[in-house]
């Protein structure tokens, strides 16, 4: 076995570890029920493939989160947007502290060495706490008690070479599953594949839309005015409610890129627009703000409530319906449609790093599946020569710009109506020859003048032949 590297044992470890022992602490110790949920939290992500905000969700989250007061859960939605963020370089890390491979069934060890390596590695936690309660958490779980001894020399072998280990592990490990790079390398080539994994691994800005004077919300914030308007905060500080103008419904918190497919239904004062698939409503505001007519509809009452709140908050009104797209008949049709259609999200890698290890190949066709069938949706519902716009945060051109072609193919009635540079000021340099808008997440100085570090999109707009 090379030096300094440890082995899995079946048996109860006799093997010293080669740093130094502390002092292992006691079971109940202060941060062990957030460790503890940490680690819960982390398996179901990764062996059920459960999304991170709903086990994080404030009223319906997983009980051992909700048993965390707030210091508690803020340590450990930071330890798992580590964890997952990095997952592949955690993994080497650990592994190249092994002489073998742990056993394949020591899921929950397995666990429970990640969520103590995103500490020791990526978080503000001192090394030594990080490491106790992790051998004390494997202590009191039967299923890793045997390997408490392996836990402490793993981790305290991490803590020691981290300097080193570290920015060499990050620059020959790629952060995401590996169908996902052959995927975007397919789709951007390698080497802006290898930008758009880079930028997966930074926090994302905070993005504003207001309502006006970006410059004077830019100010006030301390953040920027995008060249499309949005005001940008790098490094928010402070709670989004703590901010000026919060309670006045002067802005909401949309990033930049998702700002642009409502700007592409045109004027919409006064017009009767559909806003299909709105909640939590992010794009319904702006439509509303802009003086349509709008009607939201989701099939979701739990995130129609928080576009509710959202739009009351903002003082502006839709007609709100808790429908089933696919089934809903409204009374009337509309001038114009936004559908934002359900996808596997991963333009949002940066925000939601679940979405790396939630999401397979398979939930990429289900849901191009379904984009079309809501696609096909929307014009029956549009009235004769209205528009229709379709976006989704996805990077994967199953879900952009295949899905477009395969419909425009089959669907001689329907028109591709190709975004024109002087609608989106700032960012003219994403709209695709082919007339459609695809945003990928890239590096953003501010220097560029150009809109940028922004999230992946795509935005088509369509319309429907007369006769
Ligand atoms: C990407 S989110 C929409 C985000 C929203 N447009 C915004 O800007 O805040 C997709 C939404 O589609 C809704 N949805 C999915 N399938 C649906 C269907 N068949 N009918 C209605 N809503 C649906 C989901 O509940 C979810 O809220």
């Amino acid at each position: 076995m090379s030096e300094g590297k440890v082995r899995p044992q079946r048996k109860p470890q006799h093997r010293r570890p080669s740093a130094p022992r502390e002092h292992v602490v006691e079971d109940n110790q202060p941060g062990m029920e957030a460790r503890q949920a940490a680690t819960r939290l982390l398996s179901a992500v990764i062996d059920a493939r459960t999304p991170l905000d709903a086990l994080t969700d404030g009223e319906h989250g997983h009980p051992q989160y909700l048993a965390l007061d707030g210091r508690d859960r803020a340590l450990v939605r930071a330890i798992l947007v580590s964890a997952l963020r990095f997952r592949r370089t955690i993994e080497a890390i650990i592994g190249s502290q092994l002489d073998r491979a742990l056993p394949g069934n020591a899921r929950s060890l397995s666990a429970l060495l990640h969520v103590a390596a995103a500490q020791i590695l990526f978080l503000d936690v001192p090394d030594s706490a990080a490491v106790n309660l992790a051998v004390a958490q494997a202590k009191a779980d039967p299923r890793s008690a045997r390997f408490a001894a392996l836990v402490n020399a793993i981790l305290r072998n991490i803590g020691r070479k981290k300097a080193t280990l570290l920015p060499k592990t990050l620059e020959k490990t790629a952060d995401a599953p590996d169908w996902m790079i052959e995927r975007l390398e397919a789709a951007y080539g390698k080497d802006t594949t290898r930008q758009i994994l880079e930028v997966h691994r930074t926090e994302s800005p905070v993005d504003f839309s207001v309502k006006s004077q970006p410059d004077n919300w830019a100010e006030k914030f301390g953040g920027r005015t995008l060249p499309n308007g949005s005001v940008r905060v790098d490094d928010l500080s402070v709670s989004v409610p703590e901010l000026p103008g919060f309670a006045d419904g002067e802005w909401w918190v949309q990033d930049a890129a998702a700002s642009l497919p409502p700007r592409l239904l045109g004027n919409v004062a006064g017009l009767e627009v559909a806003d299909l698939c709105a909640a939590p409503g992010g794009k319904t505001a702006a439509l509303a703000a802009a003086g349509a007519k709008v009607t939201a509809v989701d099939q979701s009452g739990n995130r129609l409530k928080r576009l509710k709140s959202n739009l009351a908050r903002l003082g502006l009104s839709a007609e709100v319906v808790e429908a089933d797209i696919l089934k809903w008949q409204p009374e009337q049709k509309f001038d114009a449609i936004l559908l934002d259609a359900p996808c596997s999200s991963t333009g949002t890698v940066r925000r939601h790093p679940d979405v790396l290890w939630t999401k397979s190949p398979e939930d990429i066709a289900k849901l191009a599946g379904l984009q079309r069938r809501l696609l096909e949706r929307c014009f029956e519902l549009v009235k004769p020569g209205g528009v229709v716009v379709f976006s989704n945060c996805s990077l994967d051109p199953e879900e952009g710009e295949d899905l477009v072609q395969s419909l425009l193919k089959e669907r001689p009635d329907i028109s591709l109506d190709r975004i024109q540079p002087e609608e989106l000021p700032g960012a003219e340099h994403f709209i695709a020859e082919e007339g459609w808008l695809r945003t990928i997440p890239t590096a953003d100085d501010g220097s560029s003048g150009q809109l940028a570090g922004v999230d992946g999109f795509f935005a088509a707009r369509f319309r429907q032949r007369a006769g």
